[in-house]
C-alpha cells in the first residue's frame, strides 16, 4: 500500500483528489489492478460457450454443440507462466509486461477473449482504478486489533455457475484466522 500511496502522492500531491486524467501516469496503480484481476478474476469461469463444429485442439476432441467453459482462474494461476509465487500478491511481476485486455494475450483474461469478451473493459478499469486510487490517497488502511495481513483469510467462496451470476466472492465467513 505504501508504494501505491507514494506513487499517487508523487503524481497528484495532497492538495486535490485523484482525477481520471491522472490515471495514465499512475503505473504502479496499473500493476496493482492487473495483479488483483489476475488473482481474483470477477468471473472466474467467464461465460459458457457452445462449440459450433467438431474440432480437435491439442489432441482433445471437442464435439459440435459441446458446452465449453474456460477456467480463467486456473489460467491466471498457472505456475509455468506466473512462476512458483503465483499465489502471492506481487504487482511488480507486471513491471516489464505490457498488458492489455484486447483478447490477444491469454496469460490473464479477466475480461474474457474473442467476440464475446467484455465490452465494458475501459469503464471497468477506470472505475476500479479511481476507487482504489482515492481510497489509498485519502486514507491509511490497517486491519483491526493488530491482526497481521498474513492472518487475513483470502479464501474464495464457490458460487455455482448459474446461481449468482458465476462471480467470485471472498469467503467472509472465514475472514480472519485468529
Ligand atoms: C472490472 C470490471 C469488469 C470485469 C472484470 C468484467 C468481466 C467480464 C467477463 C469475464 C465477461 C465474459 C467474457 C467472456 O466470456 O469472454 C464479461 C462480459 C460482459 N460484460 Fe463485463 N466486466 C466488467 C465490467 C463491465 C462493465 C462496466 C460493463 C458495462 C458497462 C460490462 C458489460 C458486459 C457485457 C454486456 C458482457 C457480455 C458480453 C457478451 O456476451 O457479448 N462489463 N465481463
Amino acid at each position: 500500500m505504501k508504494t501505491l500511496q507514494d506513487d499517487i502522492q508523487n503524481e497528484v500531491g495532497n492538495k486535490r483528489m485523484v482525477e481520471e486524467k491522472d490515471l495514465e501516469k499512475l503505473s504502479y496503480l496499473d500493476m496493482v489492478v492487473h495483479e488483483t484481476l489476475r488473482l481474483y478474476p470477477v468471473a472466474p469461469l467467464l461465460l459458457p460457450r457452445e462449440c459450433r463444429e467438431s474440432i480437435t485442439i491439442d489432441g482433445y476432441f471437442i464435439m459440435e454443440k459441446t458446452r465449453v467453459i474456460v477456467n480463467a482462474w486456473a489460467i491466471e494461476r498457472d505456475s509455468s507462466v506466473w512462476s512458483e509465487n503465483y499465489e502471492e500478491f506481487h504487482p511488480e511481476r507486471f513491471i516489464d509486461m505490457k498488458m492489455n485486455y484486447e483478447g490477444h494475450k491469454f496469460k490473464s483474461i479477466p475480461f474474457g477473449s474473442g467476440r464475446r469478451r467484455c465490452p465494458g473493459i475501459e469503464m471497468g478499469l477506470i472505475t476500479i482504478k479511481m476507487v482504489i486510487a482515492q481510497l489509498v490517497h485519502c486514507f491509511n488502511w490497517e486491519l483491526p486489533c493488530n491482526i497481521s495481513p498474513s492472518n487475513l483469510n483470502m479464501e474464495e467462496k464457490f458460487r455455482s455457475l448459474y446461481s449468482k451470476g458465476s462471480t467470485l466472492a471472498r469467503n467472509t465467513e472465514l475472514s480472519l484466522d485468529m
